[in-house]
């Protein structure tokens, strides 16, 4: 379970609570500049210095908000599909595979994740050569491939047209299902709420 408990982030959020059970996916909204992204940012470990926060942060039974961004086992995927075009896709994700995983079983586990995501062959690609719902595929599957124990969308479908959108939700979805993580999603569009799914207001510092 993830929780955010009595989080204040001074003079942007006010006392923000919610907790995400495993395979949830919890929706966030709220106007534009209303703290949304910002929230995130606390919650990785990366709030920019200008703001001043207090609050908790518990994944699985553990405190998380005062260990660094990369001990805390959250994935971010954010709505710029961001990868290292210098790079291969390959090589953009076996930079996100756990060092627990050596030699030959690295490109392995590589080629098999891709090739599950129905991008078999992309492995020696150049990241700028590839259409957007392919890049937004990749940056999942290399948050994904750090196993972590939950993760934050922040608008991850927004550059997407309507075909590719509503597909890559699905997948993005059955994932989160798949590993039973809670996930937390931004968005401004209504049609990306799960079925069922439970929707939180963001609401500005009063
Ligand atoms: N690094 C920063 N330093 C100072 N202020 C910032 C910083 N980043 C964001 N802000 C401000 O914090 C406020 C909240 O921004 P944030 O990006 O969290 O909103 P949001 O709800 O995600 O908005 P949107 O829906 O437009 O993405 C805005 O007024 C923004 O200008």
């Amino acid at each position: 379970m993830l929780t955010v408990k009595n989080l204040v982030i001074e003079t942007l959020l006010e006392q923000v609570n919610f907790s995400v059970q495993r395979g949830e996916i919890l929706t966030l909204m709220g106007p534009s500049g209303s703290g949304k992204s910002t929230l995130f940012a606390w919650m990785v470990g990366a709030l920019p210095a200008a703001f001043r926060a207090r609050g908790e942060l518990w994944l699985n039974e553990r405190r998380c908000d005062a260990l660094p961004t990369a001990q805390r086992g959250l994935g971010i995927l954010f709505q710029d599909a961001l990868l290292f075009d210098a790079f291969s896709v390959g090589q953009n994700l076996l930079l996100a595979l756990p060092a627990t995983t050596t030699g030959q079983a690295r490109r392995q586990k590589v080629e098999q994740v891709l090739a599950a995501a129905g991008l078999a062959g992309f492995f020696s690609s150049d990241p700028a050569t590839l259409s957007g719902g392919e890049r937004a595929r990749i940056s999942l599957l290399r948050a994904l491939l750090a196993q972590p124990q939950a993760l934050l969308l922040d608008e991850p479908f927004s550059r997407l047209d309507n075909v590719r959108r509503s597909g890559f939700r699905e997948w993005v979805f059955a994932q989160i299902q798949a590993l039973n993580i809670p996930a937390v999603l931004v968005t401004h569009n209504e049609e990306d709420i799960p079925p069922g799914g439970r929707v939180i207001q963001l609401s500005r510092w009063q």
